[in-house]
């Protein structure tokens, strides 16, 4: 480079001297005439050799005849910039040497030939032969040029150039210097539009300059009849789209122009960042909006959508809308509700109050707690995975007809004999094998108080056996039973039994059947009807037989392999073994260590054991069994379920456990004295639950005793429980569940019972004599208790420190726990939960000062009417009494 450069007469001492712009221009041009032509030649490389249209492109592999020959190498990369713009355009005098160097003076050293105009390689043949155009005086005739292809002919038309003009070429400026010759707008003018003649620029503005003439002289087309003006600065440099990408492909390195260019736009934004951003003033000026004006206005279009489940409350609603609840209040009382803030609104309601806020609405499908899930489950199998399983009979029938007696031939055992009374008191369920085939048998109990189980019993089974003495007939039970069979739709075989005896009629028994709607196959109906007899053991093979007939006309499947699901036939508490609870498995299969949930109850199941004693792991489809681990006893009749995990069971539990308990709260319902006589007329109440407590067991004793002399014929006064002390949070509890009013003598409730009692609304009387509760508790029950005035408690207080002082008593120095004390009001001295004074107070001073009343979290001074056995630790509880109005 050395040598080169001082072949062509530039000084440089060593490879870090500088060289000036001229020189570079100078050395490129020595380097690339030297790179294409031949060495051996001297003079311009032929066309076909620069790549021309006869030649094939070569330099890069760039497509040169979309660009012009000998100009790839030299594509200027300069932005397109206002400032590059604005810059003055010198004349050329002659053609510039190569695209993007007409600035450059020429060289003093020798150059290498210029290739003349004539001798450059024809534009593609879309666009028209070069034409000098940037020397004529009349300028507004040229189009902007555009390289890419694009409609050919006068109506190519250059990119907006301004307002339409009417009228034809405008004539150059008046007073404008001299007549500045047009020069293509740019490189990339945009895309090419439907010719539609070319547009005149803005009036008043001088033509405007962009690019080198040299590319126009090489590739603008040849404007239309119309002519066109180069478009105005402003819009030009907008519309002027990003080279293609061959030509990014061809980047040369940024020459110096560029890269002072390049240098002074850094300089230009450092000054700019040193001027306004760095600058603290301007640095808070340019937070976010946020930051200055507080959070951004949300509109309405860009809010996410409020999802709404189901009803919610007022609350809940604004804080999905992000609101306050007043607002969302405001526009129910605009649509006539009036609610608070905790009310619940239904879903209607909260749509029409978003909509009406500008908010969109979504309302999506609640999610599905695991209890409705577990509900959801689908009953039906896929058809590949059903087995065959056992059919599940029921022996309906009237007492003592010989159900029992006929299961216990059956499976040839005796139950009887083990039954309270010789009445069968459960559903016992059992399985038998008959000619390999298993039936299971449910033993409904026949006694008229478990008709609604033996309903149950019914539902569960396949097909029922109506037992029917023979020498008894149809009784009101069998008719009973035959109309639950018919309801669950399932099939009756009749069993008439005992045809030993020697008054038994079968067929008197089939004549009533058919009054029932049973009319017997020998008679030409289609009831099975096979004659028994449970003590002689005769007829039960062909029973069976028609059991295992009418099952296999049913086609009774089951898939073993689903989570088991079935019905508790009977439970019980077992004081070894906990809750024993006989299910039958309907689908599915039940394991050891499966977790079960049925009613408010749960289970994982610890051990099984099968109607024959025998412990097993698995139960399948139509298997009774006894389930060990489950934590209390579900009722019979109640479906059970096999879920995944403990914590689903746990969880269902519980909630079934609290949707019982409100249950029952609501149906017990909560009594006070004052309505005992009311519901006593209403027949609703019979017995009077009663807590007692007392300060002493005598007084307890006492009071119970002469409280359940009070019984009358209509009704009973039940002490459900006694103790001595104050009265706390598990009496209150124990008084909820059974409904029971409390009465206190000498005790007070500690806050836990107030509040709960206030929670469940249980009534707790208190007295400081035996025969005023007597007498209340009478008067209730007789309808003459009038409750006019009600005793409400303002405040609490706990002695801290005791003054004796002489001539005025004991001054206690009390601390007000919660709510207030106020001078005048009534105060009672609770030592240890037992009332030992009510009274009055004699004085109440803050400091030094009397004062009317002290509130929660401050300290008083006080002493008592006519009483100073006061001690620290003592609770004083002020109360005061209100009238109150009776309801009608
Ligand atoms: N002669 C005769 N007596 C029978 C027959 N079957 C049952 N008995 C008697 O009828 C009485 C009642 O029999 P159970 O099997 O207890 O009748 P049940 O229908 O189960 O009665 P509940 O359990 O009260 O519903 C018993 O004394 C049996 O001995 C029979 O086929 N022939």
């Amino acid at each position: 480079m050395l040598k080169v450069l001082t072949d062509l007469g530039v000084a440089v001492k060593s490879h870090m001297s500088t060289l000036d712009p001229e020189d570079i221009v100078r050395l490129r041009e020595h380097l690339n005439a030297g790179k294409k032509g031949d060495k051996s030649r001297v003079g311009p490389a032929a066309p076909e050799e620069r790549g021309g249209p006869a030649g094939q492109p070569r330099s890069r592999g760039v497509k040169l005849s979309q660009y012009g020959p000998g100009l790839v190498d030299k594509v200027p990369q300069r932005p397109p910039d206002k400032r590059l713009i604005e810059r003055p355009f010198r004349v050329p005098t002659i053609l510039p040497p190569a695209f993007g160097e007409e600035v450059k003076a020429p060289a003093p050293a020798p150059k290498p030939p210029e290739i003349p105009v004539e001798a450059r390689p024809a534009p593609p043949p879309a666009a028209p032969a070069p034409q000098p155009e940037q020397h004529r005086p009349t300028p507004p005739t040229r189009p902007v040029p555009d390289r890419r292809p694009q409609p050919a002919g006068p109506h190519a038309r250059p990119p907006y150039a301004g307002r339409p003009q009417s009228g034809g070429p405008r004539p150059p400026q008046a007073g404008g210097g001299p007549p500045r010759p047009q020069a293509p707008a740019g490189r990339y003018p945009g895309p090419p539009r439907p010719a539609q003649g070319a547009r005149p620029a803005v009036p008043g503005r001088p033509p405007q300059h962009r690019g080198r003439p040299g590319v126009a002289a090489a590739g603008a087309p040849h404007p239309g009849p119309g002519g066109a003006r180069p478009p105005a600065r402003g819009i030009l440099s907008k519309a002027i789209p990003k080279p293609p990408a061959e030509l990014e492909a061809v980047k040369p390195d940024k020459s110096v122009g560029q890269q002072r260019f390049a240098d002074k736009k850094e300089k230009d934004r450092r000054t700019h960042w040193d001027k306004n951003v760095g600058n603290k003033e301007n640095r808070l000026r340019l937070r976010p909006k946020e930051k200055q004006h507080g959070p951004r206005v949300v509109p309405p279009s860009e809010r996410k959508p409020v999802v709404l489940t189901g009803s919610l409350t007022v609350k809940d609603l604004a804080e999905r809308m992000g609101v306050k609840s007043a607002e969302i209040i405001k526009q129910l009382m605009f649509l006539g509700i009036m609610a608070t803030i905790n009310q619940e609104i239904d879903v209607e309601t909260a749509v029409v109050v978003a909509e009406e806020m500008g908010f969109r609405v979504e309302i999506k499908e609640r999610e599905l707690d695991p209890e409705e899930l577990l509900e959801l489950e689908p009953e039906e199998d896929e058809p590949e995975k059903l087995q065959s399983r056992p059919p599940v009979v029921t022996v309906l029938g009237h007492v003592d007809h010989g159900k029992t007696s006929l299961l216990d031939a059956i499976r040839d055992a005796k139950v009887t004999a083990t039954e309270a009374g010789g009445i069968t008191q459960h559903i016992g369920a059992y399985q038998v094998k008959y000619q390999q085939k298993r039936i299971t048998f449910l033993d409904t109990p026949g006694h008229e108080a478990f008709t609604a189980m033996r309903a149950r019993g019914a539902r569960i089974t396949d097909v029922a056996i109506l037992v029917v003495a023979a020498d008894d007939g149809v009784k009101p039970q069998t008719v009973e039973a035959i109309n639950h069979a018919k309801a669950a739709g399932v099939p009756i075989i009749v069993a008439i039994n005992k045809i030993d005896k020697p008054d038994a009629n079968p067929d008197r028994v089939k004549q009533q059947l058919t009054e029932h709607g049973l009319v017997a196959e020998e008679w030409g109906g289609d009831t099975i009807c096979v004659p028994v007899s449970a003590l002689q053991k005769t007829g039960l093979d062909e029973l069976l037989e028609m059991i295992l007939l009418v099952a296999e006309m049913n086609e009774l499947k089951a898939n073993p392999f689903r989570s088991a699901r079935g019905t508790v036939i009977e439970s019980q508490l077992d004081k070894g073994r906990g809750p024993v609870v006989t299910v039958l498995v309907e689908n599915g299969t039940v394991e050891v260590g499966d977790f079960l949930v049925a009613g408010s109850a749960f289970c994982r199941v610890r051990a099984m054991i099968d109607h024959k004693g025998r412990r097993v792991k698995k139960a399948g489809p139509s298997a009774p069994v006894e389930v060990l681990g489950f934590s209390e006893v579900p009722q019979a009749g109640e479906r059970f379920y096999e879920v995944p995990e403990e914590k689903v069971a746990r969880q269902i539990a519980l909630k079934r456990q609290e949707r019982k308990r409100q249950q029952e709260l609501k149906a017990s319902g909560r009594i006070s004295l004052e309505d005992v006589f009311s519901r006593i007329q209403e027949g609703t109440v019979k017995e009077l639950p009663l807590i007692v407590k007392a300060d002493v067991q005598g007084s307890a004793e006492a009071m119970v005793q002469s409280l359940q002399r009070l019984s009358t014929e209509e009704v009973k006064v039940q002490l459900i429980h006694q103790g001595v002390g104050a009265i706390t949070e598990s009496d209150v509890n124990l008084a909820a569940l059974a409904g029971a009013i409390i009465i206190g003598f000498n005790v007070r409730p500690d806050v836990n019972a107030r509040k709960a009692a206030e929670r469940e609304l249980v009534d707790i009387r208190l007295y400081q004599v035996i025969y005023e509760a007597l007498d209340d508790v009478k008067a209730a029950l007789s309808g003459l208790l009038e409750p006019t005035y009600r005793e409400v408690i303002l405040g609490r207080a706990q002695v801290r420190q005791i003054f004796k002082v002489s001539r005025v008593g004991t001054i206690a120095g009390c601390y007000v726990l919660e709510g207030k004390i106020t001078r005048d009001a009534g105060v009672r001295v609770i030592h240890d939960g037992k009332v030992v004074h009510d009274g009055r107070l004699s004085s109440l001073k803050r400091f030094k000062d009397d004062v009317r009343e002290v509130v929660q979290g401050y300290e008083c001074g006080l002493t008592l009417e006519r009483f100073n056995d006061i001690h620290e630790g003592d609770q004083l509880e002020f109360y005061t009494t209100e009238e109150i109005q009776r309801e009608l």
